[in-house]
C-alpha cells in the first residue's frame, strides 16, 4: 500500500509534493520560484532513493515502485471538461476517495448547470447513483451483515429498518455494519481559474477532434482546446501541481503542455502524465470502477516517477495496484491511439468478411464464432454491423495515420487509413440495400430508424451510424423517416439533425424526418425498418430476468448478494453492490435509504417535462423492456420488411410473423 503519509520527508521539514502553498511559507524562502526549485529538488532526491528500487528495463515496475506521498498528499482535484469523459471519472474518483475535492469545470455553464441537477447531460447505467452519493453527499445507514435468504428477498428484512423484527424472530442477531454518512465531495464550477489554483492536480479531459481546417484538415487532430486549457492551467496553477492528459492526443502532446507551462512560468517546474482513458460508452461505469488497466505515462526522472506515484494513489482507492501501470509517457500517448485503432481494424476486419458472406451464403455469426474460439483471436468485438461510430474511433485512426504521414511513414498510414475506408463501405452497402429491397425507390414510403445514438446505452450520438443512414435515405426522397432511441430525448435528437442535415429535413419544416418518443408509433404502418444499435429493447429474444434494473448492468459482480463483508467499513464499491443486489432483488430504488434528497428542478423545467426524458428513462429501466414485435408487425405495410443492422434479430421468428429480414453478413430474404 501507498504510505498514509502525504509529505516528502516530512521530518526534513519539506513540502508536500502537489500542495505548495502560492502564499509565503515559513519554512521555505518567500520567493515562488526558490521554493519551486526547493521543491523539485527535494522531490528529485526523494524519488531518487526509492529509485534504487526500480528494475533494470527502465520502465517503472508498479509493485516495486514505492511512491513517497500517499493519498493524504492529495486534497484537491480539478478536472477540466464536463463531458462524457470527466464528468464520470470525476465522480468516480470523488466517489472513490471520499476525502478528496473533486471540481469539474467547464467552459459551458449550461452543461455544468445540468450536471448540478437530476437531469445529467449524460446518460450511463449506474452513473447517477455514484453521483448522488458524491455531489450530494449520502446518509448514514445500516445493514444486516448475512445474505438474503430467497424467502426475504421480498421484504425489507436485511436492511436497519426491521434488524430489531430479525431480532426478535431468529434470537440471534447477525452482525450490523453501519456506513457512515458522506458529505458532498464533487463540485462542479464554472470558475476554470480559481479551481485550477486550488488543484494538486489538474485533469485535462477536454475534446479533441479531428481538425476541419488547415494543416492536416481532416485527420490531425485539433488540440485547441487542450491548448487553451494548457495555457489556463500554465497561469493559475500552483507550484507543484500535477498536469495531466486525460484526453486522447497525438504522440508528444505532453511536450506543448510542458511548453506552455514553461512559457508562462518559466522558473517552475511542473510534471505532466499521460493518464489516457479506456471506458466506453454505455459501460463506463463498469469500466471506471473495474478497469483492465490504469496507465500512467510520465518523464523519465525522479520528479515523474513521483509525480505518477500520486497519481497512481487516488487510484489505488479502488484498483487493485498491479492493474495501475507505468511508462514512459509517449508510450502511454501512444498507446491509446494504437488501443483504438486496433479495436476498430477489427471491426473493420469483420465487416469486410460480412460482405463476403452476403455474396456467398457463409454465416458471418458463424464465421466470428468459429474463428472467436481460438484463443489467439479471441471473441470480443467481432460483431459485424453498421461499422463503428462513437467521437474517438475515427478521429483516433485518422490521428495515427496523420501521425505515421508526418513520420514519412506512408505505407503504415495508408494500412490504418483503409480501416476508415472500409467503415465508411460498410454504412453505405446498408443504404443501398434498403433501397435496392424497397425495389429502388423510396418515395411515398415510411421508414423507421430504432436507434439513434451510436451504440446501445447511452445518449452520446457522436459519428452516429443512424445519421449516416438517414442522410443517404433522404436522398431517395422517403415520405418519412421515423426516428427512436430509448436512451435520447426526442427534442435533442430532433434538434440535432436539424443541426447537422440542415432545419427542412425535419417534419415541422415540410422535411420528411420525425423523432418519437414511443416506438410503436415510430413504426406504425411502416414500409421498413432499419435497427441502427444493438439496443436490448429491439431483440426478440427471450429475456432471461425480466424487468431487470439499469443498475444491474454494472457488473456480473453485483448480481449476486455480496454479503457477508470481511471487513466492518466496506468499501465504496462494495457498498455500491450491495444496493445494485437490493435494488434488483426488493424493487426499490433506495433500499440502503442512502440517497439524499434529489435536487429540486425549478418550476417549468423543460427537462421534467419532457417525455421520454433521460431521467425517465433510467426510472423506468424501459430500455430493459423488449418490443412485441408481433404488434409492430402487424402493423407494418407489405411487404414488410426489416433491415437489422446490427443482428439482434432470430430472423426465423420474425419471418414466423410475416416479415422479411435483411441482416449483415447474412443472406437475406432479397437473395434467397
Ligand atoms: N467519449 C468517450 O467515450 C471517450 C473519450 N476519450 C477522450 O476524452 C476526451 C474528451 O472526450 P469527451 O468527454 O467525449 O468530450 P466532450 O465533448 O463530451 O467533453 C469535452 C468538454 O470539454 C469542454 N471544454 C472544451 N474546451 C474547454 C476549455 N478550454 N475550458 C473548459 N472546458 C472546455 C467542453 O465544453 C466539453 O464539455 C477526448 O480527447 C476523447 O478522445 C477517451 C475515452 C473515452
Ligand atoms: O476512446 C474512446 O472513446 C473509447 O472508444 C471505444 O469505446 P466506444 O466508442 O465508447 O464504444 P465501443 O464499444 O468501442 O463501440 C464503438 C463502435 O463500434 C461498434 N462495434 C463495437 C464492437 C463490435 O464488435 N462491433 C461493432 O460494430 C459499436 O456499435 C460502436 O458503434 C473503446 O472501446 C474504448 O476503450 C475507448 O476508451
Amino acid at each position: 500500500m501507498f504510505p498514509p503519509s502525504s509529505t516528502v520527508d516530512s521530518e526534513e521539514g519539506l513540502l508536500d509534493v502537489s500542495t505548495a502553498p502560492t502564499t509565503p511559507d515559513g519554512s521555505l524562502t518567500f520567493s515562488p520560484v526558490l521554493q519551486a526549485l526547493k521543491l523539485r529538488d527535494a522531490l528529485e532526491e526523494a524519488s531518487e532513493r526509492r529509485h534504487n528500487t526500480r528494475n533494470g528495463s527502465g520502465a517503472l515496475d508498479a509493485t516495486l515502485y514505492e511512491p513517497v506521498v500517499g493519498i493524504g498528499g492529495v486534497k484537491n482535484i480539478c478536472c477540466v471538461g464536463a463531458g462524457y469523459v470527466g464528468g464520470p471519472t470525476a465522480a468516480v474518483m470523488a466517489f472513490q476517495n471520499p476525502h478528496l475535492n473533486v471540481t469539474v469545470v467547464d467552459r459551458d455553464p449550461g452543461r455544468i448547470a445540468q450536471w448540478k441537477t437530476k437531469h445529467v447531460p449524460i446518460y450511463e447505467p449506474g452513473l447517477y447513483e455514484i453521483l448522488r452519493i458524491a455531489r450530494d453527499g449520502s446518509r448514514a445507514s445500516s445493514f444486516i451483515n448475512e445474505p438474503s435468504r430467497a424467502d426475504s428477498l421480498d421484504s425489507m428484512s436485511n436492511v436497519s429498518s426491521s434488524s430489531s423484527e430479525c431480532e426478535s424472530q431468529c434470537g440471534e442477531h447477525a452482525d450490523e455494519i453501519y456506513i457512515s454518512g458522506r458529505v458532498p465531495n464533487l463540485f462542479f464550477s464554472t470558475d476554470i481559474s480559481k479551481t485550477i489554483s486550488e488543484a494538486d492536480i489538474v485533469l485535462i479531459a477536454v475534446n479533441t477532434p479531428t481538425k476541419l481546417r488547415g494543416l492536416g484538415a481532416g485527420r490531425a487532430t485539433d488540440v485547441t482546446a487542450l491548448e487553451a486549457v494548457a495555457r489556463e492551467v500554465a497561469i493559475h496553477a500552483k507550484p507543484g501541481a500535477i498536469v495531466v492528459e486525460k484526453s486522447t492526443v497525438p504522440c508528444r502532446t505532453a511536450d506543448i503542455i510542458q511548453d506552455t507551462l514553461k512559457i508562462h512560468r518559466p522558473n517552475l517546474a511542473f510534471e505532466v502524465l499521460s493518464n489516457p482513458e479506456f471506458l466506453a460508452a454505455g459501460t463506463a461505469i463498469n469500466d471506471l470502477l473495474h478497469p483492465d488497466r490504469v496507465l500512467i505515462g510520465s518523464s523519465n526522472t525522479p520528479a515523474g516517477h513521483l509525480a505518477a506515484a500520486t497519481l497512481a494513489s487516488v487510484y489505488v482507492s479502488w484498483v487493485p495496484r498491479h492493474k495501475i501501470i507505468t511508462t514512459n509517457i509517449w508510450s502511454s500517448e501512444l498507446s491509446k491511439l494504437v488501443a483504438n485503432s486496433m479495436l476498430a481494424q477489427r471491426i473493420s476486419s469483420i465487416n469486410s468478411i460480412s460482405a463476403i458472406c452476403e455474396k456467398t451464403g457463409a454465416d458471418i455469426d458463424e464465421v466470428a464464432k468459429s474463428i472467436g474460439l481460438d484463443p489467439r483471436i479471441g471473441n470480443k468485438f467481432l460483431r459485424a454491423g453498421l461499422g463503428f461510430g462513437g467521437s474517438c474511433f475515427k478521429k483516433d485512426i485518422l490521428s495515427l495515420v496523420y501521425l505515421a504521414e508526418s513520420l514519412g511513414l506512408d505505407e503504415v498510414a495508408e494500412y490504418w487509413q483503409q480501416v476508415v475506408t472500409i467503415n465508411e463501405f460498410q454504412r453505405a452497402r446498408f443504404v443501398r440495400r434498403v433501397v435496392k429491397c424497397l425495389n429502388g425507390t423510396l418515395v411515398g414510403k415510411k421508414l423507421t430508424i430504432l436507434g439513434y445514438a451510436f451504440k446501445k446505452d447511452t445518449n452520446d450520438t457522436r459519428e452516429s451510424p443512424a445519421l449516416d443512414s438517414i442522410k443517404g435515405l433522404i436522398e431517395d426522397a422517403p415520405s418519412e423517416i421515423a426516428v427512436y432511441d430509448p436512451c435520447c430525448i426526442p427534442s435533442v435528437v430532433k434538434q440535432e439533425i436539424g443541426r447537422l442535415l440542415g432545419k427542412e429535413v425535419l417534419k415541422e419544416n415540410g422535411g420528411p424526418v420525425e423523432v418519437y418518443a414511443d416506438a410503436y408509433r415510430a413504426c406504425h404502418k411502416a414500409h421498413a425498418i432499419l435497427i441502427m444499435t444493438e439496443c436490448d429493447e429491439f431483440k426478440n429474444t427471450r429475456i432471461s430476468s425480466p424487468n431487470l434494473h439499469p443498475t444491474q448492468k454494472l457488473s456480473s459482480r453485483m448480481k449476486s448478494d455480496p454479503r457477508p463483508f470481511q471487513r466492518l467499513e466496506p468499501t465504496g464499491s462494495e457498498i455500491l453492490a450491495l444496493h445494485s443486489y437490493l435494488t434488483r432483488t426488493v424493487s426499490m430504488a433506495d433500499a440502503l435509504q442512502w440517497f439524499e434528497e434529489n435536487p429540486e428542478c425549478k418550476p417549468g423545467c423543460k427537462a421534467c417535462a419532457e417525455e421520454g426524458n433521460v431521467g425517465l428513462v433510467v426510472d423506468k429501466g424501459k430500455e430493459n423492456e423488449r418490443l412485441d414485435w408481433a404488434r409492430i408487425a402487424y402493423h407494418l405495410q407489405r411487404p414488410k420488411w426489416v433491415f437489422d443492422g446490427r443482428n439482434v434479430l432470430d430472423i426465423a421468428e420474425m419471418e414466423a410473423l410475416g416479415v422479411r429480414v435483411e441482416g449483415i453478413g447474412k443472406v437475406g430474404f432479397a437473395g434467397r
